[in-house]
């Protein structure tokens, strides 16, 4: 704890911190934690899962100080479960200083909100779309406020929320202290930023360390035609405790967590075209691991904290190759190793350069598992578990029965028997997943989604478009 008492911290705070099992600030927290007590606007840039949130929400709690009455201050986020996780972990290092975090976010019932709002939080994060709904309102007034940080800035400033952001920030006073973080900060955005913050601090990452050293990256170069067959495969032979697959479109998404579910695996599907308590239920129970596979579109690919995941599939390369920094990213986080695979079709090999370009990382080609190997994957999960059993005891009720067996057939084809009764063999149940059209090669990097979270998306089937925002390349 001595090195965040040095930062500055008030003990309310460190009460917090060492309660939540922070023993030490990780490095954006120790730079940017003084820059934004003295007050000033800060661009910071940091690898996926080192601890932004926190390295925003510290001064936002001690600035506060002793003001009281009016919203102190907004966080922004992209989306609607990043604003609840994000206000959560607001609300554990406000519990001793008494501050009060509220998120507010589309799909959910604004009268009670509106209620949560009489109760006077000092710090509200918020998806865009829903904040500006309580600004027409008059429910939520801006001009107190003292702090905004936008997380996942990149994004907030990015076609599909700035005119938001524009609006949002214009009803807050020009005095206000304007923070940005990301994991990924292309240089366009960063000029841009400079029409809302003030003489920012820069704290950013070398390019060679955007994605994070502790995460093995891969690509398995597939038809689309083929990749659910082996996408299945893969999961037989690498047993993932938690995953997430990332598919490119809402209809993709709906089909894979589908053709899962019918192969015995346990999977549920997120996007932004479900009720919001269907994504809540989705993600919590994927949160409590009752739901070991969570497949999804790019909804889950920026800030999402889940501890656990130990693998992150790409079914569809990513849009752009930031998006691929922040997939990849949903494992491998605070210290602990993960493992990202990418599927290519050929005609998207280019793609995957300009992710290694973004990345400065080369990603490693794997060749495309065969049945055989699926199969000596779940036999190597049959075996632990005999083996396990054999450790965990309580196998007296069964020795007798054992030794009789014994006298009538081989051990050999006993033991055959039981691994093949333990072992997930392979489900040839027949699956359709609808064909996607390759990405164009000159869209790569062009091309950005509006956000599928706040608004009525304008197509349904959530296909990609391409447009160029003039903001890359
Ligand atoms: N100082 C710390 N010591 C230990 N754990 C920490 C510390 N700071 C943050 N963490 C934990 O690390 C995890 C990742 O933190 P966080 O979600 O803030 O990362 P992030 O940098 O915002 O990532 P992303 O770019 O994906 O949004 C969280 O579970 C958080 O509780
Ligand atoms: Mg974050």
């Amino acid at each position: 704890m001595e090195k965040f008492k040095e930062l500055g911290i008030s003990d309310l705070t460190i009460r917090a911190l060492s309660d939540m099992g922070f023993e030490e600030p990780t490095p954006i927290q120790e730079q940017a934690i003084p820059i934004l007590l003295a007050g000033k606007d800060l661009v910071g840039q940091a690898q996926t899962g080192t601890g932004k949130t926190a390295a925003f929400g510290i001064p936002l709690l001690e600035n506060i100080g002793k003001s009281v009455g009016a919203i102190f201050g907004i966080v922004l986020t992209p989306t609607r479960e990043l604003c609840i996780q994000v206000a959560e972990e607001l609300n554990k290092l406000g519990q001793f200083s008494n501050v009060r975090t509220l998120p507010i976010y589309g799909g959910q019932d604004i009268q009670r909100q509106i209620k949560s709002l009489q109760r006077k939080p000092q710090i509200i994060v918020a998806t865009p779309g829903r904040l500006m709904d309580h600004m027409d309102r008059r429910t939520i007034k801006l001009n107190d406020i003292k702090m905004v940080v936008m997380d996942e800035g990149d994004e907030m400033l990015n076609m599909g929320f700035i005119e938001d952001i524009e609006k949002i920030l214009s009803a807050t006073p020009d005095s206000r202290q304007t923070l940005l973080f990301s994991a990924t900060m292309p240089r366009q955005i960063q000029n841009l930023a400079q029409r809302f913050l003030k003489d920012p601090a820069l704290i950013s990452i070398k390019s060679k360390e955007v994605t994070v050293p502790l995460i093995e990256q891969y690509y398995m170069e597939v038809l689309d035609r083929q990749k659910f067959d082996v996408f299945c495969r893969l999961l037989d032979i690498q047993s993932p405790e938690l995953s997430i697959v990332f598919g490119r479109t809402k209809r993709r998404v709906d089909e894979l967590a589908e053709g899962l579910k019918k192969r015995g695996y346990s999977a549920e599907g997120i996007h932004g075209d479900l009720t919001q308590s269907k994504r809540d239920s989705v993600l919590r129970q994927f949160r409590e691991g009752t739901t070991d596979i969570l497949v999804a579109t790019d909804v889950a690919a920026r800030g999402l904290d889940v501890s656990g995941v130990t693998h992150v599939y790409n079914f569809d390369i990513p849009q752009d190759p930031e998006s691929y920094v922040h997939r990849v990213g949903r494992t491998g986080r605070a210290g602990q190793t993960g493992i990202a695979m990418t599927f290519v079709i050929p005609r998207e090999l280019d793609h995957l350069r300009s992710i290694e370009r973004l990345t400065k990382r080369k990603i490693v080609r794997m060749p495309v598992p065969t049945v055989t190997e699926a199969i000596e994957g779940q036999q190597r999960l049959a075996v632990e578990k005999l083996l396990n059993q054999i450790e965990d005891g309580g196998l007296e009720q069964y020795r007798g029965r054992a030794e009789e067996l014994l006298t009538e057939t081989d051990s050999v084809s006993l033991l055959s028997a039981a691994l093949k009764l333990l072992t997930k063999e392979p489900d040839g149940t027949p699956i359709k997943i609808t064909e996607e059209a390759p990405l164009r090669s000159r869209s790569y990097g062009g091309g950005k989604r509006r956000p599928q979270e706040n608004r009525k998306p304008a197509s349904a089937g959530g296909k990609p478009r391409y447009k160029s925002n003039g903001f890359r390349k």
